[in-house]
């Protein structure tokens, strides 16, 4: 099935690669550093998708630590994180995918609530850099996903004048994101969503990236351009 090109955004975290093993893994080293017994990977997995601050604040509540120890807590992190793919995975077909949506003519960017720093480092480790000329961070704004400012940023460096534009996202913030836009939203449902699918606000599903260029098709069709 054939689909007009229109920009699509795609999430970085849960959606495009399964970076939870090297979060685990920088996680685990700061923690030990700082004498607290490592959290195990599903619940580290469950505090992922709204940026570094965010699981910061999950990891301090869940063990009990002194809010005093955040700022270098967060700095040992980052000091580790900002180059680490080691454990990091592509999900499946998602490179053929890409190269598929982006030789049909789709301009695509990301919109990730991961820096930047470490968010340009794993694409380049993917060689995934060449697809994405628009990339936003998590601390490109002061605003993250759920606000629709990051989003609604990379739409606008992507050319989208008239809301014909695509995000595929895992997670939450990506769907309320989305809404807040608005535009079309597309669920990944292998990601590290923690809600039941039907409790997110979504256009579309899929679990395996092979039906991903037929969803955006059905989509677009589904949705008269001026939408
Ligand atoms: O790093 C995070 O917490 C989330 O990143 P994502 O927005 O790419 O899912
Ligand atoms: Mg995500």
């Amino acid at each position: 099935m054939m689909s007009r090109p229109c920009p699509i955004v795609f999430d970085l975290d849960g959606t495009l690669i399964d970076s939870a093993p090297d979060i685990h893994a920088c996680v685990s080293a700061v923690l030990r550093q700082h004498h607290i017994t490592p959290l195990p990977l599903p619940r580290v997995r469950s505090f992922i998708g709204g940026g570094v601050e965010l699981l910061w604040s999950r990891i301090i509540a869940a063990c009990s630590i002194d809010p005093v120890h955040r700022p270098a807590l967060i700095a040992a992190f980052m000091a580790r994180y900002h180059d680490a793919t080691a454990l990091t995975r592509m999900f499946p077909s998602v490179i053929e995918v890409l190269g598929r949506l982006a030789d049909a003519g789709h301009p695509m960017g990301i919109c990730t609530n991961k820096p930047m720093g470490p968010t340009l480092q794993v694409l380049d480790h993917f060689g995934l850099s060449h697809l994405f000329p628009v990339v936003v961070g998590g601390d490109t704004l002061p605003q993250k996903k759920p606000d629709p400012a990051p989003l609604r940023l990379a739409l606008e460096r992507l050319g989208t004048v008239d809301g014909n534009a695509l995000f595929v996202g895992d997670s939450a913030f990506d769907a309320h994101c989305a809404t807040a836009v608005p535009v079309p939203f597309l669920l990944y449902s292998g990601g590290y969503r923690l809600s039941p699918v039907a409790e997110l606000p979504h256009d579309g599903v899929f679990d395996h990236f092979d039906a991903l260029p037929d969803l955006v098709a059905e989509t677009l069709m589904a949705r008269p351009r001026s939408a």
